[in-house]
């Protein structure tokens, strides 16, 4: 008894420390109390590395910064913000999130409240959707009721199991809240490759008209994108996410062409602390395969790879000046 009213008057106190302390301990430790700034979204560098560091992507500049502040600006929002990314291999989705995890959290990837489910990682087996289902909404729920700003990327969408992202729908719903916990202040991004033929038809059919890729509208893609998702194979197949709007976003990644691989090249180099060189570039990107055959202008990867092939590039040529 001693014992028990021991760890009840303990547990009182440490409460009450947490309590006095917490202002301070979040100068010094990732929080996510009300009008902290470690996951408040630095929109300068939000807007800056989307329009420095994104190439080729005109239209996931555009919508995926407004989303990002227009729902971060909102104390009260309606819902949970919710924005599929598609698009083929190497055209930017997993940088996307990359960029938005560093500019919304202090911590950039490293935050506590960044969830990241890749679905041949965390969802590797067919048949375990249901225990999968339970773990997922069970992380998300303690996420969010740790921190309402919490973010939940899910990479490969595709290959999920249709029905599991069902599961969190209650979550991206307009519901105030789900005992006790507000779902919506987070944000979800889905990233898969459904919509792709989709997409790259889009493309070769605008750049035979002669008119310039910027002139893209979200609204000439958007569309096709959303019925690659709900009719192809995949976690959206069907869902319940898209047959009751949940969505909020559906965002094409466009085919990346030479010069936005040239553009990958140059900042790898910059990225490290090297004065861009031409030959490397265009050895980088002549040895890039470009698509359709008769037609060669999309990399075929997009900037996948051109990182380790601009350093392959500069090992070779220290050898070659030593
Ligand atoms: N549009 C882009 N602008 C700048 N860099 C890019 C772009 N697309 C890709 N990259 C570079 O290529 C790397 C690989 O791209 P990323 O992982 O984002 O592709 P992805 O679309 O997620 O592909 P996958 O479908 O295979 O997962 C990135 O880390 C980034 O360095």
């Amino acid at each position: 008894e001693l014992f028990s009213a021991f760890a009840v008057g303990a547990s009182i106190v440490s409460a009450a420390l947490f309590q006095a302390f917490s202002p301070l301990m979040c100068q010094v430790q990732e929080c996510c109390a009300p009008g902290n700034d470690w996951t408040k979204p630095n929109i300068d560098k939000l807007e800056e590395s989307f329009s420095s560091r994104l190439h080729g992507q005109h239209l996931v500049n555009e919508v995926v910064v407004r989303a990002i502040l227009s729902h971060h600006a909102d104390p009260q929002p309606k819902k949970a913000l919710v924005i599929s990314l598609h698009g083929d291999t190497g055209t930017g989705k997993n940088f996307v999130s990359d960029l938005v995890a560093e500019a919304v959290f202090k911590k950039g990837q490293k935050s506590a409240y960044i969830h990241k489910f890749i679905a041949s990682v965390s969802f590797p087996h067919e048949g375990k959707t249901d225990v999968y289902k339970l773990e997922l909404v069970d992380a998300i729920r303690k996420s969010v009721a740790a921190c309402e700003r919490s973010l939940f990327i899910f990479d490969e969408v595709h290959k999920m199991e249709p029905g599991l992202l069902d599961a969190i729908k209650p979550f991206i719903d307009y519901h105030t809240e789900i005992h006790g916990v507000d779902y919506r202040k987070a944000t979800f991004l889905f990233l898969s490759n459904t919509g792709t033929k989709e997409i790259l038809q889009f493309a070769l059919d605008w750049w035979a008209t002669g008119k310039s890729r910027a002139a893209i509208s979200l609204k000439d893609v958007e569309r096709l994108v959303e019925r690659g998702a709900f009719n192809e194979k995949g976690g959206l197949h069907m869902s319940e996410l898209i047959q009751h709007s949940l969505v909020d976003f559906y965002v094409p990644f466009l085919p990346l062409e030479r010069r936005h691989v040239e553009l990958c090249a140059r900042d790898e180099m910059t990225s490290r602390r090297l004065k861009p060189d031409p030959a490397i570039i265009k050895t980088v990107a002549d040895d890039m395969v470009y698509f359709p055959s008769d037609n060669p202008l999309f990399a075929t990867k997009g900037c996948k790879n051109v990182a380790q092939k601009v350093r392959y590039n500069l090992v070779n040529m220290q050898r070659f000046l030593h």
